[in-house]
């Protein structure tokens, strides 16, 4: 009998690079040659597939792949009826969610939801525009945008409904956000018949956790000392309590060894404030993955 395999869906496009990257940190090195959309995996239970992040969630309801990465909003948009595995909230530039905006010229008369009665909306998300106007009993007409969505006001449409991450496309089109849709981060789904397979079950709960805890690591490093029980609870009392620190007992009796996790961003002013209050023998370390 063959060995049993996990057909996974990696999101081509905005999210491919940031996606790849995590996978990475999480222990699963894939390579892209280019042009092929098959990237190769040292796993011989996985095998992986890059389509666009729009169609993943219609995939893997039919069972074209077991599990895979998009984003909560094209599940939305696709009513796709599949299994919500964990919520992994990173995006193309940063560990945040984006935010599907309405937005308009900066110098519209359009300020609300209301104004749009009788204009023109261009949009990728077509469904979900249509509910929210529906929500709000607004009869505006919805076009599909196939992109570049942010050059279409005033000339092309009224207002827009596009996804924003950093805010730079908005700012560079001199556009103006009216309201918030909907916010989205990147999910990992799975078909259900492959969740209700006990080893594919595991083997997707497995790269579940490993995903997760690439995300929870990054920004975060760890610190190692040794400090004289005199001077512990002043080296204690710097350390940001994030996480309780592990404290070791060493062969000479008179000192202790500290173990920390903490945000990198602080490392510059901690560590000489360590060595300050007593501790010696600093190191800092770099982690893949936390585990809660
Ligand atoms: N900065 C971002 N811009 C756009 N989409 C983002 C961003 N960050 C995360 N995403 C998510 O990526 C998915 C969109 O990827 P998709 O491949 O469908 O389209 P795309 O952004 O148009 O790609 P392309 O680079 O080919 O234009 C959505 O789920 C969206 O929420
Ligand atoms: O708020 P920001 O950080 O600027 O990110 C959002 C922009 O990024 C994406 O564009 P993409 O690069 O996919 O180009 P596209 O218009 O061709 O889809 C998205 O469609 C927005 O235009
Ligand atoms: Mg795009």
């Amino acid at each position: 009998m063959s060995n049993p395999v996990l057909k996974l869906g990696l999101p081509k496009g905005s999210l491919q690079d940031s996606t790849l990257d995590l996978f990475a940190h999480a222990g699963f090195h894939f390579s892209v040659q280019s042009r092929s959309y098959f990237p190769s995996i040292d796993d011989d239970e996985l095998e992986a597939i890059l389509i666009r992040a729009q169609e993943m969630a219609h995939y893997v309801e039919l069972g074209a792949f077991d599990v895979g990465l998009t984003g909560k909003d094209w599940i939305i948009e696709t009513d796709a009826e599949v299994v919500e595995v964990a919520d992994l909230v990173y995006s193309k530039a940063s560990m945040r969610p984006v935010r599907w905006v309405l937005a308009v010229p900066e110098s519209s008369s359009i300020n609300s939801v209301k104004d749009l009665e009788g204009k023109h909306i261009a949009t990728e998300v077509v469904n979900i525009t249509k509910k929210y106007l529906a929500k709000h009993g607004v009869n505006a007409s919805v076009e599909f945008s196939w992109g570049a969505t942010e050059v279409k006001p005033p000339d092309l449409a009224d207002a827009i409904v596009e996804v924003t991450e950093t805010g730079s496309s908005l700012r560079a089109n001199k556009l103006r956000i009216v309201d918030t849709i909907l916010e989205s981060n990147t999910k990992l789904i799975a078909n259900k018949a492959s969740w209700n397979d006990p080893w594919k079950r595991e083997k997707i709960e497995s790269m579940a956790m490993l995903l997760q805890g690439a995300i929870n690591a990054q920004g975060k490093v760890g610190l190692k000392m040794n400090t004289p029980k005199a001077s512990l609870d002043a080296v204690l009392s710097i350390i940001p309590a994030l996480r309780q620190p592990t404290v070791s007992h060493l062969a000479d009796e008179g000192w202790v060894a500290l173990e920390v996790i903490v945000t990198e961003k602080i490392v510059r002013k901690l560590i000489p404030e360590l060595k300050r209050a007593g501790a010696e023998g600093i190191f800092e370390y770099d982690i893949n993955k936390l585990i809660d």
